[in-house]
């Protein structure tokens, strides 16, 4: 596998050319992409808007290695997933990609250290490793006094700020967050808003943001719109 740093020699973290995806409807074609290109270069951070049901998460899920395309090609890191086995696609996804989720998605039973460390204790790590860089991440996103809380002892933007730190604990080269603030009043959305951007711009890490909100959008430096079928930068 190559490095995101230097897998082309120019820091490009995820490309996609000519993406098409259909799905299937019986007598049916329902065309939801139609020829997306895209680039992602190291450090980007950009927000995807785009009506309901214009494909936001359908493209998400095939960027990210979930679903695969009709055609066309995605390759992160420099790797081509189309040719990839699925075990192979998971391995790339667990090494250079995160995600965040209008859910947070933490396991209730277990605390906000332990939900931010799972990743790396999947992953193989030794568990003080794994304690020591899950308060680490949880202290980035300013969380150090809430180590031993469990999700259901923490606030709504709380819990978004774990899941923020599970998506960043493994060093992804991109973090891909699908609407990570559409379940938080607009208060605590604007402060989730406001960590997202710092950390873009402290750790360097790339940011990919599905959002309805287009004033959230308009702080992002890159922002594209889905249309029709296609993917337009603005
Ligand atoms: N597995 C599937 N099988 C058939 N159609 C699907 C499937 N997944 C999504 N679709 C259809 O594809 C279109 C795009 O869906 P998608 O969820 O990607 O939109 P979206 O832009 O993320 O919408 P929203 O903003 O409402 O979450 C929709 O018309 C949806 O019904």
């Amino acid at each position: 596998m190559n490095d995101s740093r230097n897998a082309t020699g120019t820091g490009i973290v995820l490309q996609a050319e000519k993406l098409v995806k259909s799905y299937d409807e019986g007598n049916n074609e329902l065309e939801v992409l139609s020829g997306v290109d895209l680039t992602v270069t190291q450090g980007d951070i950009l927000a995807i808007i785009g009506t309901s049901g214009s494909g936001k998460s359908t493209l998400l899920n095939l960027l990210g290695g979930l679903d695969r395309a009709t055609r066309g090609s995605v390759s992160i890191a420099g790797n081509a997933l189309a040719t990839m086995s699925d075990r192979d696609t998971g391995k790339l996804r667990n090494r250079y990609l995160g995600f965040v989720y209008q859910f947070h998605h933490l396991l209730p039973e277990f605390t906000a250290l332990e939900n931010v460390a799972m990743p790396l204790l999947i992953r193989g790590d030794s568990p003080a490793s794994c304690q020591e860089k899950a308060a680490a991440t949880l202290k980035k996103v300013g969380l150090e006094h809430r180590l031993k809380h469990k999700p259901s002892a923490l606030s709504g933007g709380e819990r978004q700020r774990v899941a923020i730190a599970r998506a960043l604990v493994t060093e992804p080269a991109l973090v891909m967050a699908d609407e990570p603030t559409g379940n938080l009043d607009e208060r605590t959305a604007a402060h989730v808003q406001s960590l997202m951007l710092e950390l873009n711009d402290t750790l360097g890490t790339a940011f990919m943001i599905v959002t309805h909100d287009r004033e959230f959008a308009s702080r992002c430096p890159q922002q594209y719109e889905l249309h029709d079928g296609l993917l337009r930068r603005l």
